[in-house]
């Protein structure tokens, strides 16, 4: 097996991003660079029911367990305004969660592991649809974790970019919030903007929901516990003299207990009930939880993991808060014990899912160094 070009991988997967469960060309790149690893302790296998998911088996040369490793693969529906080089070329579509480089790095730990068979059996999974549609629990209910391809711990990464390339964080207890998509659209009666009493204006309706819905995290989420509700579209109207006769509204629930996530999702659906009365429209919600559980790290695999990270000579670690971020690892960690960590990409003037973000490429020989150097270690427990 030649040495992989990781800095070319990423900018190749860079630029051809896909939006959940469309990730076909990214899952044939991924394929194609797996396939040339060439080792026969390597399998592997495709899941017809979720065609854009890619498992690899490693077999140990001696196994007690097989540990699972995993790399979303998902972009997001944003306009890459980066002006780098090798930008997406998938207009409206970019890797602004940096799932470019999570698949980098898995691919350069899936390398390492080719050539130096793991004493323990290896899982990696090339996971589709972590920013909708919950991948990971799409893949879990096929079965596809049974026998041989179940993994006893899992562990998996997601880039960082107010952390220092390479450093690699992470927390006891839970990491990410768990979320709930909110869906929401309004219907009135259309009409002439200047005949408001013969109309049910679905604008002021949605306006009036954004509203009352800011005191759900105000006033009924425990302040010390917190909890998030962003509204992140708002579609209505045709022109400035025609009163909307439809508002849908997209948005997102976050909370670090699986409690409060239902509490907010109780009061949602009162307040959309109160806006229906009160403004005399209908409504059409709906509030998708999928697999976007908290992100609960395991208390033994995450002592293992901080112990480990903390000492190596050669990896630059740091406890770090739980984020508001969500993720369907969350329901793979509700089913099979792991650690979910942050890998540093130093973009400090960039967030996630923002336009011009631009993970730096420093930090993926520093991240797969220390996950090979983990999984080493782990494998000799
Ligand atoms: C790491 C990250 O950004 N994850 C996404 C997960 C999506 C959750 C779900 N689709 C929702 O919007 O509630 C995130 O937005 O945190």
């Amino acid at each position: 097996m030649a040495t992989l070009d990781l800095i070319k991988i990423r900018r190749d997967l860079h630029q051809i991003p896909e939006l959940a469960l469309h990730e076909t060309p990214t899952h044939a790149y991924l394929k194609t660079v797996i396939e040339t690893f060439k080792t026969d302790f390597m399998t592997i296998r495709e899941i017809p029911e979720v065609p854009t998911a890619l498992l690899v088996r490693l077999a140990g040369t001696n196994p007690t367990r097989t540990i699972g490793y995993r790399a979303d693969i998902d972009a997001l529906p944003i306009t890459e305004a980066t002006g780098l080089p090798f930008a997406s070329t998938n207009d409206g579509v970019m890797h602004a969660c940096g799932h470019d480089m999570h698949m980098t790095v898995g691919l350069g730990v899936l390398a390492y592991f080719a050539t130096h068979q793991p004493k323990d059996n290896l899982l990696f999974f090339f996971q589709p649809a972590e920013e909708s549609d919950y991948g990971g629990r799409r893949v879990y209910e096929t079965g596809a974790f049974t026998g041989d391809w179940r993994p006893d711990e899992f562990y998996g990464l997601h880039d960082h970019p107010g952390l220092p390339a390479g450093q690699i964080a992470s927390h006891m207890g839970t990491l990410f919030a768990g979320t709930t998509e909110i869906h929401v659209t309004f219907t009135g009666r259309g009409g002439h903007a200047a005949f408001p009493h013969q109309a049910t204006d679905a604008i002021v309706a949605g306006a009036a929901f954004v509203s009352a819905i800011q005191t759900i995290v105000s006033r009924n989420v425990d302040p010390v516990r917190g909890g998030v509700v962003t509204i992140g579209t708002f579609h209505a109207g045709t022109i400035g003299n025609v009163i909307a006769e439809t508002a849908h509204l997209d948005g997102t629930i976050r909370a670090f207990r699986q409690t409060d996530i239902e509490m907010m999702q109780q009061r949602v659906r009162d307040i959309v009930a109160g806006i229906e009365t009160t403004y005399g429209v209908t409504a059409d919600l709906s509030l998708i939880q999928g697999g976007y559980l908290p992100v609960e790290n395991d208390p033994t695999t995450t002592q293992l993991f901080i112990d480990y990270m903390a000492n190596a000579p050669d990896v630059d670690y740091t406890d770090i808060a739980p984020a508001m971020t969500g993720e369907d690892f969350g329901y793979l960690l509700h089913q099979i014990p792991g650690t979910m960590f942050w890998l540093g990409v130093d973009d400090v003037s960039h967030s996630l899912h923002e336009a011009g973000l631009s993970p730096n490429e420093a930090a993926i020989q520093p991240g797969v160094d220390a996950i090979t150097g983990y999984l080493t270690w782990r494998m000799a427990q």
